[in-house]
């Protein structure tokens, strides 16, 4: 039996939002992930030393979602890179790199594998090759692969899990999945059975359909990872 980390998403909009925002009323999250793709491209590394000061309490993953990922913000690979290089040197415990959008650039942000979530992100759909893009992220060797993708029925949340189980089973408990949308909630709370490592859920405002609250994922995975003996 597995357990997964809680991830809580914030979006702030400008300096002022990330201010505003009170460390503690995360307690119970185990990362705080900072959507820096909501802050205009140039005041993103004027906040990150504000979020990694505000939330050094708990484990941080800095993504910069691009809007062909589903993301807010068009930017291009060599402002991608040079901005994810310069948070890095600020210290966070993680760092989002969208493999599939950013495949060449990816070479020059190896050196920093260690702290890396390679994800992929698809919202229209369960792509046929989930479990190639699955093998072909995990052959980088980075810390997490994750794969968030939109399920068209029901076969293809209980694909997710299925395949989430033999990859974790084949390689460790290292690959976050998720299935969006209304379809796709089961996937978020099954890490118990799956190895699911994290799981995202929102305080106020969901980064992505579907995702339960804090509360409701923590008392969830507090029953099913505590309860339950297999
Ligand atoms: O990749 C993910 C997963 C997510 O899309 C979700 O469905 O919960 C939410 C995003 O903020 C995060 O970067």
């Amino acid at each position: 039996m597995y357990q997964s980390k809680i991830v809580v998403p914030i979006m702030p909009k400008c300096l002022k939002d990330l201010e505003a925002l009170e460390a503690q009323a995360f307690s119970g999250a185990d990362i705080i992930e900072w959507r820096a793709d909501y802050l205009p491209s140039g005041q993103i590394l004027e906040a990150a030393p504000i979020f990694l000061e505000k939330f050094q309490a708990y484990e941080t993953l800095v993504t910069i979602r691009t809007r062909k990922e589903g993301g807010e913000l068009e930017i291009d690979e060599q402002d991608y890179i040079r901005l994810l290089h310069e948070i890095n040197k600020l210290g966070p415990s993680y760092l989002d790199v969208e493999y599939f959008t950013h495949e060449r650039a990816f070479g020059s942000l190896r050196d920093l594998k260690d702290k890396i979530v390679l994800s992929y992100h698809n919202f229209q759909e369960m792509p046929t090759d989930f479990t190639e893009r699955l093998f072909k992220m995990e052959r980088e060797k980075t810390a997490f692969v994750k794969m968030a993708v939109m399920p068209q029925q029901e076969c293809d949340v209980l694909d997710i899990m299925q395949i989430t189980r033999d990859m974790t089973l084949e390689y460790g408990q290292k690959f976050i999945t998720v299935g969006m949308g209304e379809l796709g909630k089961l996937s978020r709370i099954s890490g118990y059975l799956t190895g699911n490592a994290w799981t995202f859920a929102s305080l106020e405002e969901a980064s992505a359909p579907g995702q339960l609250s804090l509360k409701d994922t923590a008392y969830i995975l507090d029953l099913l990872e505590k309860n339950v003996r297999l």
